[in-house]
């Protein structure tokens, strides 16, 4: 590493001369999710086809082209500087390469239309800036693998408004993901090679500007003439190369790490002096399933990369949710109220809060936590308290308080409504613990949007790259939004206000049986089997399931006068969606229409009124009473309602469940191991793996029995209520991962938990209903925020190439699924998932 540069020219020997001749930097530019990583990789010879989003700036050396005389034969390098292109990152990093690069290269992703103004308005900052001045750029015009990607040169200049671009430029319409693992894409290596070439033509001008400016810079900082070791672009320094004076704003340790590189050439010590000590190095985190970066400052580590990412200092404004996050040191202190404003610290950080490094398993959970931790969970919530918890209408939780989350965080009350909904049979009430997620992991949509813009590949996936308390939290949200948008069940969910009174009035006489519905509804119930799943579940799990459903059922009969049975209710769901239409065109209707069912005949009124065949009650006791379970056997799809609370119940242990898997998943009608899915269907064991657990038990299991489960236990079961603690957002882990519910593949499913999942699943809902392997939803997210997409991490996550393929159009959606899969540790997986989605279509459009 580190050979572009410092030698200065005028010392140089002869032979120094035409070694120094071979010093190339090459900067390597453009928006996050261009495929600049990937095309610098395919340069480099060692392709990838899933690149880690980059934070800060990545450097590494790739060989010379075959160019010229022996050109490429040579041990010679060239340093490439590839950026991370998030908003953040090109804000304060960039500017800082712009006069150690020779030449540079501007990537483009051709298939994201979207974002076509945006390139064009980085590019001309680009081609505007005094230290780019006359140096050759090379554009490319990636993922012209994919179908709506631009092809046309005059177009794609006119686009970008460098029709008339006088310096010497280039543009080559490129794959960088090739296919030839050994080379990179004809196009590339060309182009590459003409900027080389060109710089090569003009070398000693261009090297002449570069090394003036690291001879102007290291007399600056006499410190650097010792060559310290550190960050090459971590390291803060007084003003970017764009002018912006941070001065004092830039922070950093003020022990000089471990080591400083030679190319440092800003004045660590300097920095130092100036700035107060923040011992950040104690604190420092290294995130898990990030594979890029390093932790450790020591160059033993460094190999021929190096990454920028500073020490983590963590915004103030940012710790406040982050209850697991070390004190400050009395210096950190001081220098909080500069933090706080400031809220990067340092050079590096262009994203210093970006980082997964923020991250800990600790904090995770803390945000969501704080406002409800007040409350003790000594409250013995057995189910007879939540009974007669419940039975006290004082006490019932109104579903103004569920949804306002002030006014649970306040209320005791409101809290112990929490339980209830969790706990209580009812499918509605299922709702409410999405509802419960929803407003309390997600609340903070908005406040905890991540803000980890280059990470996410999407705009929200920065939560998936890098899992953060808040970034957990969102897929939730996400999840529950469409749910509660489309169904209009948003806060009302909790509501069931006595959906019962109007069914039963509605409700015509119980048909006792029709075995013949029954059947039918079950092949095209895509929830059958997941119904079943649940049902194992909790034979297992739960004990006291069937009491509450009782209770609850009793309530609803001392409400309702018409009822004969318990099943009737039930019932209308599973025409309108089981027995009348199979067409998936109708699956988003019917994997509402599950998880709402009981609470929700309010809106189902066509529903309801039909005949009800389906004895969903069955097996609770309380279906005794009407005893009308056995009537359709094993093949009733009771699962359909239970299957989206049910979910989540199951995640208990940290995997992944994507409730919306079972949108995704096409094989509802019939049986489910069939399917791909098969895999989850029964399994007890599943649950052991992370992923596949939550989607087994709930959706696949495929319990056909009538077993005594009721359909709504699932729905009443909130994601978290298997682990007591669970209710609050889950870890990412635990999280759905949207992968899931876009995953075609079964074999990815478990790869990624997906921040968004919820919302994608709905979003398409109407429009490709038909196949569970799309991911619906993600254009929904692309928009949303360009720059912010990508959790960070994870997110960007190894979904985004999901949804790539869907919408050709929106791209990606957000960041990252990435993080999240990095950091879930499964970065293959992701690899995986990506590789796998990638044939189809573009991963991700939007970043
Ligand atoms: N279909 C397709 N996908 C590509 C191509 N090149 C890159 N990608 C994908 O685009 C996504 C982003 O690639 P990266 O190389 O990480 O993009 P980047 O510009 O480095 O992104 P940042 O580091 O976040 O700035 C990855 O999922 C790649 O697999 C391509 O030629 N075709
Ligand atoms: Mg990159």
């Amino acid at each position: 590493m580190g050979s572009a540069s410092c030698k200065n020219s005028k010392s140089a020997t002869p032979a120094a001369k035409n070694e120094e001749a071979k010093k190339i930097t090459i900067g390597v530019f453009g928006l996050d999710d261009a495929g600049k990583t990937t095309a610098v990789k395919a340069i480099e010879g060692d392709p990838v086809k899933e690149a880690e989003p980059t934070i800060g700036t990545d450097k590494l050396m790739v060989p010379y082209p075959a160019i010229g005389k022996g050109k490429g034969k040579s041990k010679e390098r060239i340093e490439m500087i590839d950026v991370g292109g998030g908003k953040r990152f090109r804000d304060r990093t960039w500017g800082e390469c712009y006069d150690k690069v020779h030449g540079f290269i501007f990537v483009v992703d051709a298939s994201n239309k979207s974002r076509i103004g945006e390139n064009k308005t980085i590019l001309n900052d680009l081609l505007d800036n005094s230290k780019l001045q006359d140096k050759p750029v090379l554009i490319l015009a990636n993922k012209q693998d994919k179908k709506n990607a631009i092809k046309d040169e005059d177009y794609l200049k006119d686009k970008l408004e460098i029709e008339d671009l006088k310096r010497k430029h280039r543009i080559e319409f490129c794959t960088a993901i090739g296919k030839d693992k050994s080379k990179a894409d004809d196009a590339i290596r060309q182009g590459f090679s003409w900027l080389i070439g060109e710089i090569e033509s003009d070398y000693q001008k261009l090297n002449a500007r570069v090394n003036k400016t690291k001879t102007s810079t290291e007399s600056k900082s006499p410190a650097s003439t010792k060559k310290p070791r550190g960050r090459l672009h971590s390291e803060p320094s007084d003003m970017d190369d764009d002018g912006i004076v941070y001065g004092k704003s830039r922070q950093k340790s003020s022990s000089p790490p471990p080591s400083y590189r030679v190319l440092d050439t800003r004045s660590s010590q300097n920095l130092s002096t100036r700035l107060p000590q923040l011992d950040i190095n104690k604190s420092k985190r290294k995130p898990s399933g990030y594979n890029t970066y390093s932790d450790n400052d020591d160059d033993k580590d460094v190999t021929n990369r190096s990454f920028s990412r500073p020490n983590v200092v963590v915004p103030m404004s940012d710790r406040t949710n982050r209850a697991s996050s070390p004190p400050l040191s009395s210096a950190a202190a001081a220098t909080a109220g500069f933090n706080k404003k400031k809220k990067v610290v340092g050079t590096g950080a262009v994203g210093n809060y970006d980082l997964p490094t923020n991250k800990s398993t600790l904090n995770e959970p803390k945000p969501f936590r704080s406002t409800y931790e007040p409350f003790p969970d000594d409250i013995p919530w057995t189910s007879s308290s939540i009974r007669s918890t419940k039975l006290d209408s004082t006490l019932t939780p109104k579903p103004s308080m569920i949804n306002d989350p002030l006014k649970r965080s306040v209320s005791p009350l409101v809290r112990d409504s929490k339980p209830i909904t969790s706990t209580l049979s009812k499918p509605g009430k299922i709702n409410d613990d999405d509802e419960y997620g929803y407003k309390y992991g997600l609340l903070s949509s908005d406040k905890n949007k991540p803000s980890y813009p280059s990470l996410n590949r999407t705009k929200d996936d920065d939560s998936f790259k890098y899992p953060s308390p808040s970034s957990t939290t969102k897929p939730l949200t996400n999840l529950r939004k469409p749910l509660s948008s489309n169904h209009g069940l948003d806060d009302d969910d909790y509501g069931r206000k006595s959906p019962s009174i109007i069914r039963r009035s509605n409700l015509p006489p119980p048909v006792t049986t029709t075995p013949t519905t029954t059947t039918t509804a079950k092949k095209t119930n895509r929830y059958d089997d997941n119904s079943d799943n649940d049902n194992d579940y909790y034979k297992k799990t739960t004990t006291n399931t069937p009491k509450r459903l009782d209770s609850d059922d009793d309530d609803d009969r001392n409400k309702s006068k018409p009822y004969d049975r318990l099943s009737d209710r039930f019932k209308t769901n599973d025409d309108p969606y089981g027995t009348t239409s199979k067409s998936f065109s109708s699956k988003p209707k019917s994997r509402f229409a599950d998880d709402d069912d009981d609470d929700n005949d309010k809106y189902k009124p066509a529903i309801k009124t039909r005949p009800k065949i389906s004895d969903d009650d069955d097996d609770l006791p309380s279906s005794s009473k009407y005893d009308t379970r056995p009537k359709y056997g094993s093949d009733y799809p009771t699962s359909s309602f239970s299957k989206p609370t049910s979910r989540f119940k199951q995640d208990d242990n940290d995997r992944p469940s994507s409730p919306y898997r079972s949108t995704t998943l096409p094989k509802y009608g019939e049986d489910n191991r069939s399917t791909s899915l098969s895999r989850f269907n029964n399994n007890d064991n599943n649950r052991t793996s992370s992923t596949t657990k939550p989607s087994t038990h709930s959706k696949f299991s495929d319990d056909d029995d009538d077993r005594p489960s009721s359909k709504w236990k699932p729905s009443t079961y909130s994601k978290f209520d298997g682990d007591d603690d669970d209710r609050r957002p889950a870890p990412l882990s635990k999280i759905p991962s949207r992968s899931k519910l876009n995953e075609e593949n079964d074999d990815d499913n478990r790869s990624f938990s997906s921040k968004k999942p919820s919302s994608s699943r709905f979003d398409d809902d109407d429009d490709r209903p038909t196949t569970l392997s799309r991911a619906p939803a993600r254009s929904r997210f692309d928009d949303d925020d360009d720059d912010d997409r990508r959790p960070g991490t994870l997110a960007k996550v190894p979904s985004r190439s999901k949804f790539d393929d869907d919408d050709d159009d929106d791209d990606r959606p957000i960041s990252s699924s990435r993080p999240s899969t990095s950091k879930l540790g499964t970065s293959g997986a992701r690899n995986d998932y990506t590789s796998a989605n990638r044939s189809r279509t573009n991963p991700y459009s939007d970043y």
